[in-house]
């Protein structure tokens, strides 16, 4: 398998519930038709409608959308544990709704494992045991699955509760068990369904860094349904904002936030501070005088509100550097107009830009330098 393939690779998928939930997409005539007029003239939901994207090898894809636009229907289609209506579906380029039951079983365990909200614990069990569960129904031999789950333990913070029950642990060491189960089974794909929306703000946070962490050690894909935009923005390398069964948008939480795709993106984002999601990169001009000596340097994937810090501290324009080559600098006029939504490119339609891409300080510098931050997990937009 090529690194760049996708993981799940999804053409026309629809999910309709219903009677005769077949002949919605195939009919142009009723599939054209809103969700409303659908369930009018059928009695059928259609859950999914018609949707298509990649989740790419190593990205964290995130499925936003308010209640009942159709993310936990998508992502259970994609282990078949909610059969599709119709539509291609493929996993690492295998057809998935070829899959016979033993093929799907081992879909399920050894290759797309789902972290649920409701994670599930066996509460007779202890920890170590219930982590080693998901091992033992794979038919590890015993010493192998106790190694192997004290290994994951550890990963995820819970050392020395391994003899611990379910009811003897908080909300958030709960849903960190049920992370660590199905870490365990090692699986190229985590699939988590809103598994921290029954957690306390706090604890919610150290969770949301946990799996930012566990991403960036493992470099692990993982396909993560919320309906917090925060969250979504927070976590996703790349965001499909869902509503009524079709993503209205997919893309990454800068492009979300700068160019939505229509009013309903326009309106979900309204209220998100461009400050922490866009790269510093897009404020950028060439250095004059002695700014290039002078100044925070930042990495071009820094949020404009790094710049913002560095540059009110120092009281000069912030140097922004990759790889010790300088690219350009950052005042204060250009971050505010970032603030404002007036920076340049934020109009179009492609991917990011930096600000000023023909004037680098340095002529060979490659094109599109600046858009480091469309796949970059290291900076952290919320807490910076
Ligand atoms: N088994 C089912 N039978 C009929 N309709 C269903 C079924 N499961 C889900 N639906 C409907 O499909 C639509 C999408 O539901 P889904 O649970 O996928 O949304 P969601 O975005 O995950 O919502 P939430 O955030 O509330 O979990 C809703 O209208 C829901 O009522």
């Amino acid at each position: 398998m090529a690194p760049h393939d996708p993981v799940f690779s999804v053409r026309g998928l629809w999910k309709v519930f219903g009677p005769k939930a077949g002949r919605v997409p195939s009919d142009p005539g009723l599939a054209a038709l809103s969700t409303a007029e659908i369930r009018e003239r059928t009695g059928c939901t259609a859950a999914v409608r018609d949707v298509s994207f990649d989740v790419r090898r190593g990205e964290v894809f995130v499925v936003m959308g308010l209640s009942g636009s159709g993310k936990s229907t998508l992502v259970r289609c994609l282990t078949r544990l909610i059969e599709p209506t119709s539509g291609e579906l493929a996993m690492d380029g295998e057809d998935v709704l070829a899959m016979d039951p033993a093929r799907l079983r081992e879909l399920r365990r050894h290759r797309a494992a789902m972290v649920f909200q409701h994670f599930g614990l066996l509460p007779h069990r202890t920890v170590l045991d219930n982590v080693a569960y998901g091992l033992e129904i794979q038919g590890v031999a015993k010493g192998e699955r106790r190694a192997k789950a004290r290994e994951v333990i550890k990963k995820v913070g819970l050392a020395g509760l391994e003899e611990r029950r379910p009811s003897q642990l908080s909300g958030g060491q709960q849903q960190r068990v049920g992370l660590a189960r199905a870490l365990a089974a090692d699986p190229e794909v985590l699939l988590f369904d809103e598994p921290f929306s029954a957690l306390d703000p706090l604890i919610r946070r150290d969770m949301q860094e946990e799996v930012a962490r566990l991403h960036r050690e493992e470099g692990r894909t993982m396909v993560f349904i919320t309906h917090d935009l925060a969250e979504a923005l927070k976590l996703g390398d790349r965001i499909a904002l869902m509503r009524d069964g079709a993503i209205v948008q997919l893309g990454t939480p800068e492009e979300i936030v700068t160019r939505p795709a229509g009013d309903y993106v326009r309106d979900f984002v309204r209220d998100v501070p461009r400050e922490q999601i866009v790269p510093v990169s897009r404020a950028m001009r060439p250095a004059i005088g002695d700014e290039a000596e002078r100044g925070t340097v930042l990495a071009p994937d820094a949020t404009v509100a790094d710049g913002i810090a560095a540059v009110a501290r120092d009281g000069v324009p912030a140097r922004i550097e990759a790889d010790g080559e300088l690219l350009g600098v950052v005042d204060h006029a250009r971050l505010l107009a970032v603030v404002a939504g007036l920076e340049p490119g934020s109009g179009s339609t492609g991917a990011a830009v930096p600000a000023v891409p023909a004037a680098r300080t340095e002529p060979g510098t490659p094109a599109g330098a600046g858009q480091a931050a469309a796949t970059d997990t290291d900076t952290d937009p919320v807490t910076a």
